[in-house]
């Protein structure tokens, strides 16, 4: 799929913008402090209706208007065009339009609009905590399997009350049962669905990193949250005490994560930062390339900064790995001579420039 245009109202310093982009190559520069990733994150918003950078709308909305507005036009891989809107007011939640019906869940627009972000924050996947690497596992799980976000509904659901009555402390254990069955039978459909993706992206993500004239090895453990060789019925059993002192679920999906190694040794403990960011695109564009693999489906890359961290050299290996996904890639720079050259005279490359937070599209 691809942005074909967007129009923003109120989003961060973005007062009002229409934008037309490149189903190819799109290079937003500015000064710091200008809007650019303010419009990588209005794109990212249009996509899984949240933001990246805040869960706060107060921060997100134009300090000095009371909510924003985003509408898209997109195309999808069949060519067909849909129209999203989103609209949030402040102290409300947000409404989101598709082809001019209300939908009641942002899975929807998900679904239909498969984006990858890689931003500042996203170093996280290295070095931060669990939830960032979940995050990650999960995009692509959602894609590739669709029994996986309705099973991961109802795990999070029969948790959630399974923890409430943890927190009442003395309970009847006849009342836990029924939400205990539901958490095995859907925590075991979730360490498969993730499980599965893992294994198959690995060698996805080495072969990206070949693309790039890298020597890494890549391998990923995958930890499903409770021991691997016990069954989560018994974990449950087993751990029943302990989660009533503490009032909540010690184990289970909702722990999951990933270890990242690079030739044997963990890449957070082992890589410079150059490197961990090579490493973050091969992992980012591998999930574009399998799901491209596997449903002949094109992710949109929303780059936010491309050229941090990066010398020349790996600059120049990222620019033409991603002219020749040939999707539409929308990127960020502080300063457009550090990324322009490096693209070949006839990809269709649009540029847009941004100040104060307006942007202007450079011929
Ligand atoms: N809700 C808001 N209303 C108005 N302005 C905002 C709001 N939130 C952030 N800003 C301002 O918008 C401007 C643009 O921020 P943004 O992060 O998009 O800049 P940038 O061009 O990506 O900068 P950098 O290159 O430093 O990352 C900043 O000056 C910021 O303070």
């Amino acid at each position: 799929m691809s942005y074909h245009t967007i129009t923003l109202n109120n989003f961060r310093n973005l007062v009002e913008q229409k934008l037309e982009f490149s189903p190819f190559i799109n290079i937003i520069d500015g000064k710091n402090g200008s809007g650019k990733s303010s419009l990588i994150e209005s794109l990212y918003y249009l996509s899984v209706g949240k933001s990246f950078r805040s869960s706060k709308l107060d921060s997100i909305v134009e300090h000095n208007a009371s909510g924003f507005t985003l509408f898209s036009v997109t195309e999808d891989d069949n060519r067909h065009q849909h129209r999203i809107g989103i609209t949030r007011e402040k102290n409300k939640t947000a409404l989101i339009k598709i082809d001019g019906d209300f939908i009641r869940s942002a899975i929807q627009l998900a679904s239909i609009t498969p984006t990858l972000v890689i931003e500042p924050e996203t170093f996280e996947l290295l070095d931060g905590g669990p939830n960032n690497r979940r995050r990650y596992m999960d995009w692509g799980v959602f894609h590739v399997e669709h029994r996986f976000s309705e099973a991961w509904r109802r795990y999070t659901k029969s948790l959630k009350q399974r923890n409430t009555l943890l927190r009442r402390g003395r309970i009847d254990r006849s009342l836990l049962a029924p939400w205990d069955v539901q958490m095995v039978t859907t925590a075991t459909m979730i360490d498969t669905y993730r499980n599965n993706y893992v294994i198959s992206l690995v060698p996805v993500i080495n072969d990206i990193l070949k693309s790039l004239n890298q020597t890494m090895d890549v391998d990923i453990s995958y930890y499903r949250g409770w021991d691997k060789k016990t069954d989560y019925k018994t974990i449950l059993d087993d751990s029943i005490e302990r989660d009533i002192r503490s009032g909540f679920s010690h184990q289970g999906p909702h722990r999951a994560d990933i270890r990242i190694k690079v030739n044997g040794r963990f890449a957070d403990e082992v890589l410079s930062r150059g490197q961990k960011k090579i490493l973050i695109f091969a992992m980012i564009l591998a999930q574009g390339a399998f799901l491209n693999r596997l449903s002949g489906r094109k992710s949109v890359y929303l780059i936010d900064d491309i050229s941090a961290e990066l010398d020349i050299e790996h600059r120049r290996n990222v620019c033409s790995y991603l002219e020749k996904l040939e999707s539409q890639v929308i990127l960020t720079v502080v300063d457009v001579d550090s990324v322009l050259p490096l693209f070949q005279n006839d990809t269709d490359i649009r540029m847009f420039h941004v100040e104060h937070g307006k942007v202007s599209h450079v011929n």
